[in-house]
């Protein structure tokens, strides 16, 4: 059985999972595509020799009879009409991060979901599904090191592009973390304090850049974030978990370890497509093995709604200065998901 999968925005990560699901992954087939720069649509079918319809707009492309499941790519602040309409039509939705820009608007699916009562979203979280991450969990799980207490972080960019805005280094870049954080300390967030450093002159002025997060969770681990989106060295994503009797941290991506003129280097990669590229082959393999069997795996809507719940008090936090309190709404039954395990099984 296929998939019949139509794409909505073709550009990074669009085009970057049409080529997967077209060259690495099973089942499925892309047979739709829409981007409002249509030449880049049909440019992409074309590179692809996709056998696909290129539509007007995303809300056809949902509703074409073709599309049995929608994957949403395009800018953040277009997802949740995207995701709603997808809803509407009953059909599953890989949705890109983030769900929605605000913990309002992805709110609003969390509650078309419950109302339609199956789950058909899941959010593109990808971190859940790298070997470094699940590595790390697992070992926190195990209890070797004792509760963890504290959580050292950082998400450097080498750079950003022009149209990135001064609240994306939150909703569309340490929303990772506030999402993967949650999942790897099985652990909600209660409070968030932002604060500025010195701006970096090599910075776009709108920008805060870099800003460091604090935060507290229900179990009262203390979390020390950094984000530097125009850190210029490399793509740069470390964590480290300090627990009750040891350490344990990310492991670096494999790199070759050279001697020459007289240094020891190792490479440092740049872009999050390699960095990551793993975890997104078996995170949409996922998505397509479970879509086919007519279940849902992986980051739900409510994990969504959750990131963006915290994403929305860490601007409010950087805005005022203030220590702000995060009131996470329980978890209803209907999202109680096994995505833990399913994601561990995706994996080996
Ligand atoms: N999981 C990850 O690691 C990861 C990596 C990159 C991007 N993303 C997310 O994917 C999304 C896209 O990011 P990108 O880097 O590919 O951006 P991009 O600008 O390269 O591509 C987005 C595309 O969407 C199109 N688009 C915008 N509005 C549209 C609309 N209403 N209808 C149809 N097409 C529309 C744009 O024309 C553009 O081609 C963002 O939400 C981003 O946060 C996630
Ligand atoms: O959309 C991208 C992507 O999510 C990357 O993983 C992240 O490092 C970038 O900051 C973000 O802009």
């Amino acid at each position: 059985m296929t998939l019949r999968v139509g794409v909505i925005g073709t550009g990074a990560i669009g085009r970057d999972h049409i080529r997967r699901m077209t060259q690495v992954l099973k089942g499925a087939a892309v047979v739709a595509v829409t981007d409002v720069n249509a030449a880049q649509a049909q440019q992409v079918a074309n590179e692809f020799n996709l056998q696909a319809a290129v539509y007007d707009n995303g809300l056809d492309l949902i509703r074409a009879q073709e599309v049995d499941a929608v994957m949403v790519t395009s800018w953040g602040a277009t997802h949740e009409e995207f995701v709603l309409a997808s809803i509407a039509a009953g059909k599953p939705v890989f949705c890109e991060k983030p769900l929605a820009v605000t913990a309002e608007g992805c709110k609003r699916i969390v509650e078309a979901e419950a109302a339609f009562g199956k789950m058909l979203v899941q959010v593109g979280y990808m971190r859940r599904y790298d070997r470094g991450y699940r590595v790390l969990k697992e070992t926190i799980d195990s209890g070797v090191i004792g509760h963890p207490l504290i959580l050292h972080c950082a998400h450097r960019n080498v750079s950003v592009p022009d149209f990135y805005t001064r609240d994306m280094s939150v909703v569309d870049t340490f929303i990772h973390e506030l999402d993967v954080h949650r999942w790897l300390l099985d652990d909600d967030y209660v409070s968030v304090q932002v604060v500025r450093p010195r701006r970096s002159s090599l910075s776009g002025e709108h920008l805060n850049d870099p800003l460091l997060v604090y935060m507290e969770t229900a179990k009262g681990v203390r979390i020390n974030g950094e984000i530097f989106v125009n850190c210029k060295y490399g793509y740069d994503i470390q964590c480290q978990v300090v627990g009750e009797t040891g350490i344990v941290s990310l492991p670096e991506p494999m790199s070759v370890t050279m001697r020459s003129e007289a240094k020891l280097s190792n490479a440092l990669l740049t872009d999050w497509k390699d960095r990551f590229i793993e975890a997104y082959d078996i995170e949409l393999q996922d998505w397509i093995d479970a879509t086919l069997r007519g279940e849902m795996n992986g980051p739900s809507a409510w994990d969504g709604y959750s990131a963006a719940v915290a994403a929305d008090a860490c601007l409010a936090a950087r805005d005022s200065g203030d220590i702000v309190r995060i009131d996470m709404p329980e978890r209803p039954s209907f999202y109680r998901s096994k995505h833990s395990e399913s994601a561990a099984e995706a994996i080996r």
